[in-house]
């Protein structure tokens, strides 16, 4: 093929303008890397010229184990990646826009990352966000069921108590449901929770780590500060202070940017962190454990937030939530109630918006444990 040819079709592969494609070196080598199959994984971002979206895919284009980079909105998706393109890193970022491009967006994608959707304003409660967030959530995830059946799934979108289990219903009805693959991002609570300890214990908040289960909303984000590395107490008062301020991380931001959306750097720097460990997983590394929102048996509850063991197919083990004090038994009943009600909402929601065939026969109200069944 001729040297113009190939650049041409390099250029509308890039979606990039006539301008662009004048004799790019830059082309060429691109052209090289996407022929040479640089080793790395191929990741999507829905939602990629978003307050997340941005600072989320530069970060996973510098990211060494990323060898494609796909970005994905209804808007502003071209700038971002013109933009981002110029980075002297691996990842061939490419970028699709609007409904009609979500299908070449997803296709042959290894990891799908989700933070699309509409951020909180002061005063509201990511439930609040239900109604426009839902909706979202099951058309980027019906594109999943039918482009990358497959694919790792990381869900930001909120509330991801409600979001997750409608991804879930989405991938059942398309026949593609794997829960090792489809995890709601926590992340953010377990780098707060790192933060806020170490301020107190005065240490490096590298050196800590701190277990943060349950789910991502108000009392259902439970931090177990008994089982904190390096282990240490905490006089009641800091118990108290610690899980408040762990548990309103979201909202501290929300009324500090008073209007102009959620935490969106935060958020990034830990969908990255959790990103990297699915990949890290996907590899085949040993002993990758994050905490994640996942189908799971820990509860009587069909979603919870725990530790989970990544490997090469996902959230591969599911792990238990080890010995709690008093305090965190109390607060492990509180998060219970809340989030039945969150996934009960759900179940409700999904059953308005995609017929199913199964009779609700649940006596406890857990409608969505029915559904799996
Ligand atoms: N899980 C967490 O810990 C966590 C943390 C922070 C924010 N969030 C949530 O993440 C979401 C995004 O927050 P943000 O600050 O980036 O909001 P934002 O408004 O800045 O960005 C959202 C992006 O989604 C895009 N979008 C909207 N509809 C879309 C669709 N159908 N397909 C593809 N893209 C679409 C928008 O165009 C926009 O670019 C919110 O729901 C927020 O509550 C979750
Ligand atoms: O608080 C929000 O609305 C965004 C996010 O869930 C967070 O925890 O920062």
């Amino acid at each position: 093929m001729e040297a113009n040819q190939r650049i041409a079709r390099i250029a509308a592969h890039l979606q990039l303008s006539n301008l662009q494609m004048e004799e790019s070196s830059a082309l060429r080598i691109a052209e090289c890397r996407a022929k040479g199959g640089s080793p790395g994984f191929k990741v999507a971002i829905l939602g990629a010229a978003g307050g997340i979206g941005q600072p989320l895919a530069m970060l996973m284009k510098m990211n060494p184990l990323v060898s494609v980079l796909h970005l994905y909105d209804v808007v502003n998706s071209p700038g971002v990646t013109a933009d981002l393109s110029h980075m002297d890193t691996g990842a061939v970022v490419r970028g699709f826009l609007g409904q009609q491009q979500l299908e070449s967006a997803l296709t042959g994608m290894d990891l799908v990352i989700i933070p699309a959707g509409v951020p909180r304003k002061p005063g509201m409660t990511r439930d609040d966000l239900f109604n426009i967030n839902a909706g979202i959530v099951k058309t980027l995830c019906e594109g999943v069921a039918k482009s990358c059946p497959n694919a790792i799934v990381n869900l930001i979108s909120n509330p991801v108590n409600s979001t997750v289990p409608i991804a879930a219903e989405v991938f059942k009805k398309a026949g593609t449901y794997d829960p090792k693959r489809l995890l709601g991002v926590t992340t953010l609570d377990v780098v707060r929770a790192n933060t806020f300890v170490a301020e107190v214990l005065g240490l490096d908040p590298r050196e800590v780590i701190v277990p943060v289960v349950g789910g991502h909303a108000g009392v259902t984000i439970l931090p177990l500060l008994s089982q904190v590395k390096p282990p240490s107490s905490f006089t009641p008062e800091e118990t108290e202070y610690l899980t408040n301020r762990i548990q309103n991380g979201g909202t501290e931001v929300v009324e500090a940017k008073a209007g102009a959306g959620s935490a969106t750097l935060s958020m990034a720097y830990a969908a990255v962190k959790f990103a990297d460990a699915c990949l890290r997983g996907l590899r085949g590394d040993a002993g990758i454990v994050e905490c994640a929102f996942v189908a799971s048996q820990v509860t009587e509850l069909p979603f919870f937030a725990t530790k989970v063991r990544l490997g090469r197919t996902g959230a591969e083990e599911v792990f238990q939530l080890g010995p709690l004090n008093e305090y965190e038994r109390v607060g492990l009943e509180k998060a219970k109630k809340e989030l039945a009600g969150s996934i009960q909402k759900e179940s409700s929601h999904f059953r308005s918006v995609v017929p199913h065939q199964e009779t609700i026969t649940s006596e406890n109200n857990y409608l969505i444990k029915e559904i799996m069944i």
